[in-house]
């Protein structure tokens, strides 16, 4: 049997996406999409909502045997004393995870965790399974893994120089630009280590012990690219995004092209879901989208990234409908 994993969502996330007032992104569909990630990954999940935080300390007590691993949510509980202590206490490893950015608040929870996953919507939680199946909680090993991989690359790229120039002759141009990782793709990847990179942030860390020690317990927390004002409600719009290609402006016609390709056969399934899971991650992070088209973009992309899962899977005459609600 796989690893039997506990996912706590805290206080007021049974409203999630109804509060904002607009279709999709609520519980249920987290839920479903951790289910269908978790039925991939081989992992048992059991997953519980409460608005009150005893709940949530006798659930973990209660499951403490059976666990090999805690997602915690702890929404508005980050200062948490009880939650963070009850974490400690049963000892099972946990990942924290926030679907916005903390910004200024300080999760107390974290001290307990291994890591904290924040800002990326949905894919906060989905990373968070991901680790627990790879065993690399703090996401560390993977961020070795491609720097290793980023050497060799370079390694490669000045043995070929040196062909070059032995071939050739003397090569023409000095520092031969390497090849950018597209940041679509990058994203795909891991967005926060993306946005991460992209803004040289260095990672922040969130929880510090009473007095003013600071515990790390090996955590890493991800710390994406400060939008331009803090953001304070669920789905709220982002300002600010500068610099956003043309080609890669999120409209209606690029969401189109990107539905067509995939009913062409020029996208694969899992392409046009790792595409949009990625373009609604940089929206979340403040990137610019087609005015007055907003929320009906993201609704798109929230349900082509889900759209390969079982449960929400999109047939092709669901994408045609898809395609013409975008041509409003
Ligand atoms: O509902 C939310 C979202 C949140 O839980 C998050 O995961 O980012 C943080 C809470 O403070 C807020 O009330």
């Amino acid at each position: 049997m796989g690893k039997r994993l506990l996912v706590l969502h805290g206080p007021n996330l049974n409203l999630l996406g109804e509060r904002e007032g607009r279709q999709g992104g609520r519980l249920a569909d987290l839920d479903a999409a951790l289910n269908a990630r978790a039925t991939e990954l081989g992992l048992e999940l059991k997953v519980v909502q409460s608005n009150h935080e005893g709940v949530l300390l006798d659930t973990l007590h209660a499951e403490r045997s059976r666990l090999d691993g805690v997602v915690v949510s702890p929404a508005g509980l980050f200062g948490s004393y009880p939650l963070m202590e009850a974490l400690e206490a049963v000892g099972v490893p946990a990942i924290e995870v926030y679907l916005e950015r903390l910004g200024e608040r300080e999760s107390v929870v974290a001290e307990a965790c291994a890591a904290t996953i924040e800002g990326q919507g949905f894919q906060s939680y989905l990373e968070a399974l991901e680790r627990f199946a790879n065993g690399d909680l703090t996401g560390e090993l993977t961020e070795s893994d491609e720097e290793e991989a980023d050497l060799e690359a370079s390694e490669d790229e000045e043995a070929e120089d040196e062909e070059a120039e032995e071939s050739s002759g003397p090569v023409k141009t000095l520092g031969r630009r390497r090849q950018e990782t597209p940041p679509e793709k990058a994203l795909a990847v891991s967005p926060s280590r993306a946005l991460a990179r992209a803004a040289d942030a260095p990672a922040k860390a969130l929880a510090r012990a009473p007095g003013g020690a600071t515990k790390t317990l090996g955590r890493k927390v991800e710390a994406p690219a400060e939008p331009a004002s803090p953001r304070k409600t669920l789905g709220r719009k982002v300002k600010g995004a500068q610099g956003t290609p043309a080609a890669d402006f999120l409209s209606r016609a690029l969401v189109r092209q990107k539905i067509a390709d995939r009913l062409a056969g020029r996208m694969t399934p899992s392409e046009l879901a790792t595409w949009a899971r990625a373009k609604w991650t940089e929206v979340q992070l403040g990137a610019a989208a087609e005015s007055g088209y907003r929320d009906m973009l993201e609704d798109c992309l929230q349900r082509l990234t889900l759209s390969t899962m079982p449960v929400s899977k999109l047939s092709d005459s669901e994408l045609v409908d898809m395609m013409t609600r975008l041509e409003g």
